[in-house]
């Protein structure tokens, strides 16, 4: 017996219309015409049959209904006939088959039914003749006999087996057109221990509004989750890492899984109840909305918490399994979670986690869930410490407390990647590393953008060298003489500070609340605000330039700073130039964060620019309505600068996609993209950011070389690092092979040295066809150099 609610709370239903309205008298019609779930040929041909899959149940006035079993829903021209999961028939009516829509509930004869999913666009084949159907038949023989095992939602997979998948598929719309997605059987391990009563083994199928959605990549995805969500790998570890790149689509793989695990189970009992999806404030909407996407015709329930809807509201909500709550409101509320049994817990941007110590780890650790998945899209094995507390928290113990783990992997790990390492200590490093692998990797998955290349537009990656003002290169000159003339390492962290505000725009020295000698010196060298303008920025003048075509061109762009007070002045100019733009940065309250990227993303709305704070937002966001995307500054950690350029060329992006990184020339922007190219960067964040005051972990001979910047302003120090005898005309690139580098635009890894080799190289003056290509003509004399790079040439 299932119950089924009418819509309530935070509820997601493929309609808006809602079901009690349709109960209540004529059709309300939908306004989306692709909703319709009625070809366009079905009136044209009065001899098709059109079967869907429905629940039914004896006619009630119940606001919360209980429905009897499952059933199908045959529509011959204007008569319905309802029959039950054997097909026995149940009655039949005269229906208006246009009103028919999936999620709607019909009355037939003394019964009503709820319309789950279509199931083919033709007529079935004909009963006891075919296969599939003796088979079906002995499956619903079976579960008379063994009723606990009766699993409602499994009609559709009951006829479309994998073996008769063929048959089935004979003339079937394109959209039917799919192979069933079967998880594996448990294995006899797992029998023995969770099936002590040896209840029969039943097929868990995935959903087909799921299955038939699903990437190749995917469908692996779903089964890895699936499998260590069920502890098929290790009848003791339940977790598990899904670390696929940005914009692979973790979300729907996850959404996948939960439901199946709602509805079914390899032992007849479904696995999971409830669900806990725990996100960055910025994304629990858009989980929402996904669940909504790919769920919406089940009619998945959501719950998420605001002043109206409170935790206690969610725990008497038995009919409610997913809750989806950010990490903030997770650890304000936990006194009223802590005690709630979750069956699986999903950390989306789970990286955050990697820090052992922090509170939220804690927290997390205490609610009861074995079933621990966390989702990132950063690459996670760079280092070791927080590579241990990601597998720590998913498979507690797994490899034992921390300081086993330290001195058994780390420590020698570490030892054998010194650059004077002994041989028996590289071989020491070499097994242990080994060994790691082996007992981890059955629990991480990762994959990379190469899987998805297929179904996405071109890119085209551009590092923008943008010449330095006058007034830049005299403020950055002064700036560097007053850190001389003091040579006090202490002051390593201002000077870098007041550098980087510099490169993005003089006028920002002025800001911030720093207020020590050094930083007050800098002040002093810099003219009034009035006295300064917008294009006393060297990037601001070439984003000028794009912006401005853009604008022509009518294309969406996003444009991103790890500042606000960056993206204050960014906003200024756009607001002066009456350039429509919204922002999201730390400051954007969580409940307005999705209708600022829906507003965007939708074609429909004018905005034109989406300004957005890489710290406040820059995981997870899917920007598509953008064709072209800014980063304005670097970080650097790369894998920030990473996460905040894959927000537009994702999934679901049907434009070529253009992507800018502006670097001051011979500026720190310019070393700081330097250190990410080599292998040093790597290693972590040299700003440790972890206490509450910035620490910089830089030697002096580091900080010497980070403030040696060049002041010419005519080359590009970068090609030179390069050792590269091109003209920079763009062609004469290195052959891959040469820098033994096997693709191009491998987006997995951060940019490294031996790749930039092999991109397109152009130094000033700047060939005109390319700049027309990349939106800015007019900026030849405020670009020093560009690195090019195309995801579809073969070089
Ligand atoms: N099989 C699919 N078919 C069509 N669209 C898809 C598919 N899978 C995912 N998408 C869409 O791709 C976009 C990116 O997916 P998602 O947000 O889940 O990526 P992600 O892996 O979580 O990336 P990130 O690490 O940046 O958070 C979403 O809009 C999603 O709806
Ligand atoms: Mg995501």
């Amino acid at each position: 017996m299932r119950k089924s609610a009418a819509p309530s709370l935070r509820t997601f239903g493929s309609k808006s219309v809602s079901v009690s309205e349709r109960l209540a008298g004529p059709a309300t019609k939908t306004t989306d015409e692709n909703s319709s779930i009625i070809p366009s040929e079905y009136s044209d041909n009065s001899t098709a049959k059109l079967v869907y899959n429905v629940v039914w149940g004896k006619r009630s006035t119940k606001k919360h209904k209980t429905f009897e079993g499952d059933g199908t829903l045959t529509i011959s021209s204007k008569t319905a006939t309802l029959r039950n999961s054997d097909g026995s028939y149940l009655g039949s009516s005269t229906i208006k088959p246009e009103e028919i829509e999936i999620g709607c509930r019909l009355t037939i004869g003394s019964n009503e039914l709820e319309i789950i999913e279509q199931t083919t666009g033709v007529q079935l084949p004909k009963r006891k003749t075919d296969d599939s159907e003796e088979r079906q038949e002995s499956e619903s023989r079976k579960r008379k006999a063994n009723p606990a095992s009766f699993q409602p939602y499994l009609v559709l997979s009951h006829s479309v087996r994998k073996n008769s998948a063929s048959k089935m598929n004979f003339g079937l719309e394109k959209q039917n057109d799919f192979e069933p997605l079967i998880m594996p059987e448990p294995p006899e391990e797992h029998q023995s221990k969770f099936n002590p009563t040896n209840r029969s083994i039943k097929e868990v199928n995935i959903i087909p509004c799921c299955a038939r959605a699903l990437r190749p990549h995917q469908r692996e995805g779903v089964q890895f989750l699936y499998e260590c969500l069920m502890g098929f790998r290790s009848p003791e570890r339940f977790g598990c890492i899904l670390a696929d790149e940005m914009g692979l689509g973790k979300t729907l793989q996850c959404i996948t899984v939960c439901y199946t695990l709602l509805k079914q189970g390899p032992y007849g009992l479904n696995v999971a109840n409830r669900i806990l999806i725990l996100a960055p404030s910025s994304l629990v909407d858009n989980w929402c909305k996904e669940i909504s996407k790919w769920l919406g015709q089940l009619r998945a329930f959501t719950f998420q918490i605001d002043s109206k809807h409170k935790i206690q509201d969610f725990i008497n909500a038995k009919h409610i399994p997913f809750l989806l709550i950010s990490y903030e409101m997770f650890a304000k509320h936990f006194d009223e979670l802590k005690n709630v049994h979750f069956d699986v817990m999903i950390c989306d941007e789970g990286h955050r986690l990697k820090n052992q110590s922090v509170k939220i780890s804690t927290l997390l650790n205490q609610i009861d869930c074995a079933r621990r998945v966390i989702l990132t899209g950063t690459p996670i094995q760079n280092d070791l410490q927080e590579f241990y507390a990601l597998i720590d928290f998913v498979n507690p113990n797994i490899l034992g407390t921390y300081s086993e783990y330290k001195k058994t992997y780390e420590t020698p790990i570490l030892a054998s990647q010194q650059p004077h390492a002994s041989e028996w200590v590289i071989e020491l490093g070499e097994e242990r590393a080994e060994e790691l692998n082996q007992l981890t990797s059955g629990f991480i998955l990762r994959r990379t953008h190469d899987v998805i290349t297929k179904y996405l537009p071109k890119k085209q990656e551009f590092v923008v060298f943008c010449k330095q003002t006058d007034l830049q290169r005299e403020l950055i000159q002064r700036t560097l003489e007053l850190y001389e003339n003091n040579d006090d390492p202490a002051n390593g962290l201002q000077i870098i500070t007041s550098l980087k505000k510099i490169c993005n725009h003089p006028a920002l020295i002025n800001t911030g609340n720093q207020n020590d000698a050094l930083t007050e010196q800098i002040r002093q060298l810099v003219p009034s605000w009035q006295d300064m303008g917008p294009f006393d920025s060297g990037k601001l003048c070439v984003l000028d330039d794009l912006l401005h075509e853009m604008h022509k061109r009518q294309e969406k762009l996003v444009l991103i700073s790890y500042h606000t007070k960056t993206l204050n002045v960014l906003q200024e100019w756009l607001n002066y130039l009456n350039f429509t733009n919204c922002r999201l940065d730390g400051t954007t309250p969580t409940n307005a964060r999705n209708s600022i990227v829906e507003d965007f993303n939708n074609p429909d709305k004018d905005f034109f620019i989406f300004l957005l704070s890489a710290k406040a937002g820059g995981v997870g966001l899917n920007l598509i309505g953008a064709s072209r995307l800014v980063l304005f500054d670097n970080d650097w950690n790369p894998a920030s600068d990473l996460q905040a350029m894959s927000r537009i060329w994702r999934d679901g992006q049907k434009k070529e996609v253009f992507i800018y990184r502006f670097i001051l020339a011979g500026s720190i922007e310019e070393k700081i993209f330097q250190r990410q190219l080599s292998k040093v960067a790597l290693t972590g964040c040299i700003v440790d950011q972890s206490s509450k005051k910035e620490k910089l972990k830089l030697s002096n001979e580091e900080l010497k070389d980070l403030f040696s910047t060049q002041q010419s302003n005519d080359e590009c120090a970068t090609h030179e690092l390069l050792n590269c005898q091109c003209n920079g005309d763009g062609l004469n690139v290195q052959e891959a092979s040469e820098t033994g580098v096997q693709s191009t635009s491998e987006p997995s890894k951060s940019l490294q040295m031996d790749q930039l080799s092999s991109w397109q190289h152009y130094k000033y003056p700047i060939d005109s066809n390319l700049l027309a290509e990349m939106c800015m003509p007019n900026a030849t004399e405020n670009i020093v150099f560009i690195f090019r790079n195309q995801n579809d040439v073969e070089m």
